[in-house]
């Protein structure tokens, strides 16, 4: 059986601060059109066939509020709020360890990534089917530069070579379960799920997403992302 047919184990992390939106309010917990930006995330992967259950990572003094978001907006494929670590990779690896054991495949996702579409997120499992390990990403569109110290520039990578990174991620669930514990046991901390599969040596591939699956970090993403979305509801793409 094809990976993208099979049933998949998606962990959602959302136990960030938000620092750099710096709002009061975390992001995750931000509304667009009324929705939590976290609500708006889960039901992507709540509407899958592919989707068996969903890990739900959050801030230690968030489990509960989100436990009756999941009961309010009837989000049953959530199989646990769990209490996230002080770095993304540790959230994700206490999510990770709560994947049911049955279930061969799982994608980590940012609870910030509330426009991913279903054609995306079925790409990167086809890929992981295929190689085991497979990310979302786009190829840039700037140049990039490697800035210095004095803000001299020291390179310009090649661009035809870059490619910014999104989620989901997905994996073979013991390889991605196998690449955070050996990333724990070496104090290694990346900040992407890839990084460590990476430094097992074992390949990880791309799959082309699209621009429009942004992550809400800064300010002006908001705007965008409530743009986004009324588009999608006039037009119904990206579903
Ligand atoms: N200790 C952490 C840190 C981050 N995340 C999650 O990882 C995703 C991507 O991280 P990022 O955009 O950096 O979120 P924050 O860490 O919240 O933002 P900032 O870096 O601006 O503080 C987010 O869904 C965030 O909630 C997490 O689960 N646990
Ligand atoms: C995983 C990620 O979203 C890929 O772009 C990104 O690396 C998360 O990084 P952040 O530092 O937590 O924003």
């Amino acid at each position: 059986m094809e990976a993208a047919q099979a049933s998949w184990g998606v962990v959602i992390v959302a136990a960030g601060r938000g620092t750099r939106m710096g709002t009061k309010e975390s992001k995750q917990y931000l509304l667009l059109q009324d929705k939590p930006v976290i609500v708006h995330t889960l039901e992507r992967f709540e509407a899958m066939d592919e989707i068996r259950e969903m890990l739900l990572v959050v801030g230690p003094d968030d489990t509960d509020r989100v436990s009756t978001l999941v009961r309010e907006y009837k989000l049953r494929k959530v199989k646990a709020v769990l209490a996230g670590g002080s770095e993304r990779q540790h959230s994700v690896r206490i999510g990770l360890q709560s994947v049911s054991e049955g279930l061969e495949w799982v994608m980590i996702h940012d609870g910030v990534r509330p426009l991913v579409t279903a054609e995306a997120v079925r790409s990167c499992m086809a890929q992981a089917a295929k190689t085991d390990a497979a990310v979302l990403a786009v190829p840039v569109k700037d140049t990039i530069k490697q800035v210095g110290e004095a803000g001299v520039i020291v390179a310009t990578p090649e661009r035809r070579s870059l490619w910014a990174i999104q989620t989901p991620q997905a994996f073979r669930r013991s390889l991605l379960l196998e690449a955070h514990e050996k990333a724990a046991a070496n104090g290694f901390v990346g900040t992407d799920d890839a990084m460590v599969v990476e430094r097992l040596g074992k390949p990880v591939t791309v799959a082309e997403g699209d621009y429009t699956n942004i992550k809400i970090t800064t300010p002006e993403d908001l705007p965008w992302a409530e743009f986004l979305l009324a588009t999608r509801a006039n037009t119904q793409l990206g579903r």
